[in-house]
């Protein structure tokens, strides 16, 4: 199979399937990798009515180690070899430092941080045996950048994500695998429906209310969509971005938490 291959996890919704409809536009092979089911079925029919044999999906919980592996493995019987792995499934819950819940925290870990992990640790061993490289790119956040009230948990995950994808990055050089990362602001998707939702809730106004002020301290004066997410991540796993690895960029149109 001459074209290349990509999965993406949490590609069901939002910016994940944005990468993938987009990396199909590139030629990729796409492997719709998600907890969900119907979005990841939908998705993947989506695209294979317009590229037919272009998408195949997967049922997974990436906190699962195994499970990740044995996507790898899935994809590969698949599609012949794997080119490129996005680590995009992430979770959020809105709380107070205070009132944070043990067992969202530990959940929440274990998807962002722990479900990263696995990913690079599968992608890096089947680039390792190909012996041709590839590209790891992981989905961080402005909130890994700059520390946001009543997102302590999430935020922390995003920073180790970052930390875990600059080791990654200096460890794996030597087999030409790249590692970087995109850091997104505020993107119009479900999760940032609740983020907004929950945190209005907290603060006592509307949900209405706690966007506009979000979108009042974006430069360039809109939320970013998918899709410019999605520009930014066909950048990083294009011919043009071999020499970069380590980065993590941030697409927040020039936002600062405050
Ligand atoms: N929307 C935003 O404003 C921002 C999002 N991000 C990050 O971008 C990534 C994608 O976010 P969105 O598209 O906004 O989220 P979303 O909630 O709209 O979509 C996430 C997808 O991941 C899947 N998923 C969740 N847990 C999973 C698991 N354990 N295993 C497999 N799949 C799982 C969901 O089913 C869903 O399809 C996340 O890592 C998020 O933290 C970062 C910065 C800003
Ligand atoms: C969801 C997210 O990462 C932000 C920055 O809101």
């Amino acid at each position: 199979m001459s074209n290349k291959v990509a999965i993406i996890t949490g590609s069901g919704r939002g910016i994940g399937r944005a990468i993938a409809e987009r990396l199909v536009k590139e030629n990729y092979h796409v492997a719709i990798a998600d907890i969900d089911e119907v979005t990841a079925k939908a998705v993947s029919d989506g695209i294979n009515k317009v590229r037919n044999g272009f998408a195949k999906y997967y049922v997974l919980d990436v906190a699962s180690r195994q499970s990740v592996f044995d996507l790898v493995d899935r994809v590969v019987n698949d599609f012949g070899r794997l080119d490129v792995f996005i680590n995009n499934a992430g979770i959020a819950f809105i709380d107070t430092i205070v009132a944070s819940d043990p067992d969202k925290i530990e959940r929440l870990f274990d998807v962002n941080i722990k479900g990263t992990f696995w990913g690079i640790q599968a992608a890096a061993t089947q680039f390792k045996k190909q012996g041709d490289g590839g590209r790891i790119i992981n989905a961080a956040s402005l909130a890994g950048v700059e520390g946001s009230a009543l997102q302590s948990a999430y935020s922390a995950s995003k920073f180790a994500i970052r930390g875990l994808g600059q080791s990654a990055a200096k460890e794996l050089a030597s087999d030409g695998i790249t590692v970087n990362a995109y850091d997104p602001g505020i993107v119009l998707t479900p999760l940032r429906d609740y983020i907004d939702e929950r945190t209005a809730q907290i603060k006592g106004i509307t949900p209405a209310v706690q966007r506009q002020n979000v979108v009042n301290e974006i430069a360039l004066g809109r939320p970013a969509s998918p899709e410019d997410v999605a520009d930014v991540v066909t950048f990083l796993v294009s011919e043009s971005a071999k020499y970069i690895t380590g980065q993590s960029i941030l697409i927040d149109g020039g936002m600062r938490f405050h």
